[in-house]
């Protein structure tokens, strides 16, 4: 088996002496490092390209192809080179068999050198296969010659073929891996030295490999097939290759192009889109300030449409005396390259296709190039802030001028702003207020329910007795609220603060004048009927009696008559005053009008309980009263009724014990009767 491929000397027979056409081998070398270079240039396109995407699988396809077609027809070209005393021709199915080791150890190769990293085995790896493919696709191409001799090899020849080819390619991959590029000298030099490394590799390997050949026989009689054919064969190879190769490079570029035509169509969507959705007006003019573009905002802006503006000078957006100015200003930044918008804002105002003008700020780039410049502008409509700070400003001065006082907590409720009429109310002065706790103001301010209303709420309002900063104690009326942000918690209070102490003084005179007898101070008839009201329920809780009581003065006609009727009014307030003095502080004693009064007697047990309690009223009134004019006297007479015994009705109940009064005056007067008997007791207290 071994000595049907290698020549074992001294083997059988004289070797023929062939040698090569130096022409040819020339163009396999050259094919060798032309498919080197191209398969490698692509080996790093596909080194760029994401892993896994079809584009970078073509890539090294194409590179692969060239590179396996290169490396062929580099063997191709030489055995064409290759000149024998013999007649020669190939096998066609396995010539074309050979190729397949090229295609497929240059495939491995570039896969490996498109690898963002390389370890030491893969290098190892991917040298030897590329070496030893290149050596079976020689020694298969080889054996695809049909010829008279026999052909064997030389077996140091032969492993010296093989080693040469894997240690070439170990270092044309290493030149390509390894070497670090900081210079561009470098990164121009390496790809090309390891091109050439590479591409000697496969003829080494070819050459040292015809080396080892030895065709054993004789020379044919006739002459060898004339070699006129061989130079345009191998042209003719070493273009086809040369076609691979470019194909591949085309393919490379077309997949390329494609992709960066992706990335600019994208780009553009993507800043199409950007435009199109900002809230500013995007204006983009030429040098001669002819819009070329209004987006969606602008369109809003300004009421003009991106159709009716396109063409026409962007000065149509701007008001006098911007208008005449604009094109001047265009020019001179042409000419000077001097400009006052580009790269900063600045306020402008604009004005609308309904010839309104609004407020703008406006920022200016330019782009184009040095002979088309570009404008583009970006405008920010500023008519809601400026109406904002309008806003706030007469927001400020009503806070300043206000006369109601107002102060300004932060979240942690300590002041950080307040009005004049806070200090004039509270007399204290800012810098002092600032530092205040709000609780010295306010002492009986339930804080924690307070907050927690605000917070939750948003507001809180009610009354408080406060304390100035001089002592003096007011009623004031809070209204608080918070100032809130969305959901986020309140980060400031506002409070205002009103003085409705003189309210709360004329509320309480009102109530006084409503309620009570002005001349005696005692309750009147519609106190009374409340307290009665109470004072049932009361005795109904307890299951006491309560004694309704109606007096009438005896003889007060005559004071008033002989006295006078101030003087009678003084009667009238001593008698009031000397009733109040005997009762207790749930008693209630009531003018009604005229000489009428009404008492009320709680928590009686029987109903005689509040009999010494009337016998000493009796005996008050009788006393005689100094009058300016000398003195008075006069007498009572009273009736009364019980609760719940002579009536269950207030009306009820006062209406018995008017008719027990009237019994008393129909008895002799200065007595008391109680409703339904006689009288109970008479003058001076005796039984009747
Ligand atoms: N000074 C004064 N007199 C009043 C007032 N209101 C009513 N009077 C007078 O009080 C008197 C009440 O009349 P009478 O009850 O008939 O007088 P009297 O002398 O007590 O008669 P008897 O009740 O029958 O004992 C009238 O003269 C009223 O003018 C008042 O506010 N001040």
């Amino acid at each position: 088996m071994v000595e049907h491929f290698f020549w074992l000397n001294p083997g059988p027979g004289t070797p023929l002496p062939f040698h090569h056409d130096p022409a040819l081998v020339l163009l396999s070398v050259a094919v060798a490092v032309a498919s080197a270079a191209l398969g490698l240039h692509l080996a790093e396109t596909t080194r760029r390209l994401p892993p896994g995407t079809q584009r970078r699988r073509l890539a090294l396809l194409g590179g692969a192809a060239a590179l396996g077609t290169g490396i062929w027809a580099m063997h191709f070209i030489g055995m064409l080179a290759l000149r024998l005393p013999v007649s020669v021709s190939y096998r066609l199915p396995l010539t074309a068999l050979s190729l397949l080791p090229a295609l497929l150890a240059a495939w491995v190769a570039l896969r490996v050198l498109a690898r963002p990293y390389v370890s030491r085995a893969q290098w190892l790896a991917s040298g030897c296969v590329l070496g030893l493919g290149v050596g079976a696709m020689h020694y298969s191409g080889m054996a695809a010659m049909q010829l008279q001799p026999l052909l064997r090899h030389e077996p140091l020849a032969f492993v010296a073929s093989l080693a040469l080819s894997v240690a070439l390619a170990l270092l044309a991959l290493w030149l390509r891996l390894a070497l670090p590029r900081r210079s561009t000298w470098a990164q121009h030099a390496m790809p090309l030295l390891s091109a050439l490394a590479l591409g000697l590799a496969f003829a080494a390997m070819h050459y040292t490999g015809m080396h080892a050949a030895r065709f054993i026989g004789l020379p044919d009689s006739e002459a060898p097939l004339p070699s006129g054919w061989r130079h345009p064969l191998a042209l003719a190879v070493a273009l086809t290759t040369l076609g691979v190769g470019l194909l591949a490079l085309l393919l490379d570029a077309l997949l390329r192009y494609r992709a960066l035509y992706r990335r600019v169509r994208g780009n553009e969507e993507r800043l199409q889109a950007l435009v199109d959705t900002a809230v500013d007006a995007i204006v983009t003019i030429d040098a001669h300030g002819l819009i070329q573009d209004f987006n969606r905002s602008a369109e809003r802006i300004f009421g003009w449409s991106a159709a009716e503006v396109y063409g026409r000078n962007v000065t149509l957006l701007m008001p006098e005396p911007f208008r005449g100015a604009h094109d001047w200003h265009l020019q001179r930044y042409l000419q000077t390259g001097q400009a006052h918008v580009i790269g900063t804002a600045r306020e402008v105002l604009g004005v609308r296709k309904d010839g309104s003008r609004l407020p703008l700020r406006l920022a200016v780039g330019r782009s184009g190039t040095r002979q088309r410049p570009v404008f583009v502008g970006f405008l920010t409509d500023l008519t809601a802030l400026k109406q904002t700070q309008a806003q706030l400003r007469i927001a400020a001065s009503v806070f300043h001028h206000s006369n109601e006082a107002v102060l300004i907590l932060d979240a942690g409720l300590q002041v950080t702003d307040l009005n004049p009429a806070f200090e004039r109310l509270m007399g204290v002065t800012r810098l002092g207020a600032m530092r205040q706790d709000i609780e010295h103001w306010w002492p009986d301010m339930d804080s924690e329910p307070l907050w927690a209303a605000v917070r939750e709420r948003g507001r809180w309002q009610g009354e408080l007795a406060a304390r100035t900063a001089l002592g003096d104690a007011l009623v004031q009326h809070l209204s608080i609220a918070a100032v809130q942000d969305g959901d986020q918690p309140a980060r400031h209070f506002i409070v205002v603060i009103r003085d409705v102490t003189q309210a709360r003084r004329n509320q309480q005179e009102l109530e006084r004048i409503a309620l009570y007898d002005a001349l005696t101070g005692l309750p009147n008839r519609r106190l009374l009927m409340d307290r009665l009201r109470q004072a049932m329920a009361q005795a109904q809780r307890s299951g006491q009696l309560l004694a309704v009581c109606f007096l009438d003065l005896d003889g007060f006609k005559q004071v008033n008559d002989r006295h006078g009727h101030e003087a009678g009014d003084i009667l009238l307030v001593e008698v009031g005053r000397r009733v109040q003095a005997l009762l207790r502080a749930h008693d209630t004693l009531a003018r009604l009008g005229g000489d009428e009064m009404a008492l009320l007697l709680g928590e009686l047990d029987t109903p005689d309980a509040g009999l010494p309690v009337l016998r000493r009223v009796l005996d008050a009134v009788r006393q005689p009263v100094t009058l300016p004019g000398g003195t008075g006297q006069v007498s009572v007479s009273l009736g009364f009724a019980l609760y719940p015994l002579d009536g269950a009705s207030a009306d009820a109940l006062l209406r018995h014990a008017d008719q027990a009064m009237y019994q008393s005056k129909q008895a002799g007067k200065d007595r008391i009767c109680r409703h339904g008997a006689r009288a109970v007791t008479g003058t001076q207290g005796a039984p009747v």
